[in-house]
């Protein structure tokens, strides 16, 4: 068994060898571009009502840095937009590259930001996450682009100081007392559409909800997450940088949009 990676012998272009969904109509990341939204006035706005309490870990597993949260019950919830009743925060963790260039998943009208922020929540209409996996409305994911520019928000700065503790795979840190709606934009102006997995399974099981507006952070902060490495510490270090998928085929969905 060969894991899956970002490297070319295990890369995207190869995934679908093991998970040959990642070669289906619904795959994301995908290219958002203004000409082809459609604005939906009917599209509410999202509402995400966090307990700072659900905070748990933070860990490096060789892949991203994840900081994982209590979702044994609805304690920190997203609602609204084009969902349906309430989704559970489960994790966050990040995409970037190994320049300020690039790094995020979804690209807009042609840019690349220098990473992209997943928020992920189930639906817990299903008995637990990995049933969740399997149906279309079972997973909602809010992505935040991160921008490299000259006033970081301070609120980035908790879980960059961690990073020091989860530099090789597998290690993991307490992660207590951290509401993430604090990394949250001004602007809840956002993009929906129905898509996947970016990493395998590449289930088809996930409504984005794409922040127009990026947060920003420095480019010392950026260095910071490329500072992770993907190998255990008793291995040689390898950094954990271009953990992102290029974007795919739109084929026939329609991505709507919540302001014009
Ligand atoms: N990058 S993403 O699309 O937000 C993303 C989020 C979560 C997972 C994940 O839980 N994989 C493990 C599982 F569920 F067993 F399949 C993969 C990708
Ligand atoms: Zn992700």
């Amino acid at each position: 068994y060969y894991p899956w990676g970002y490297d070319s012998d295990n890369g995207p272009d190869q995934w679908h060898k093991n998970y040959p969904i990642a070669k289906g109509r619904h795959q994301s990341p995908i290219e958002i571009n203004n000409k082809e939204v459609h604005y939906d006035r009917s599209l509410l706005p999202w509402f995400a009502s966090y307990d700072p309490g659900a905070a748990k870990t933070i860990l490096n597993n060789g892949k991203t840095c994840r900081v994982v949260f209590d979702d044994s019950f609805d304690r920190s919830v997203l609602r609204g937009g084009p969902l349906q009743g309430v989704y559970r925060l489960r994790q966050l963790h990040f995409h970037w590259g190994s320049s300020d260039d690039h790094g995020s998943e979804h690209v807009v009208n042609g840019v690349r930001y220098a990473g992209e922020l997943h928020l992920l929540h189930w639906n817990p209409k299903y008995s637990n996450y990995l049933d969740a996996v399997r149906r279309t409305d079972g997973i909602a994911v809010l992505a935040i682009f991160l921008q490299v520019g000259k006033t970081p928000k301070p609120e980035m700065k908790r879980i960059l100081e961690e990073i020091n503790a989860i530099k090789t795979k597998g290690k993991e840190a307490p992660f207590p007392n951290f509401d993430p709606s604090i990394l949250f934009p001004k602007s809840h102006d956002y993009w929906t559409y129905h898509g996947s997995f970016t990493t395998p399974p590449c289930e088809e099981c996930i409504t984005w909800i794409v922040l127009r507006e990026p947060i920003i952070v420095s480019s010392d902060q950026m260095a910071k997450l490329r500072s992770l490495s993907k190998n255990a510490e008793n291995e040689p270090e390898l950094p954990l940088v271009d953990n992102w998928r290029p974007t795919q085929p739109r084929y026939f969905r329609m991505v709507s949009a919540s302001f014009l």
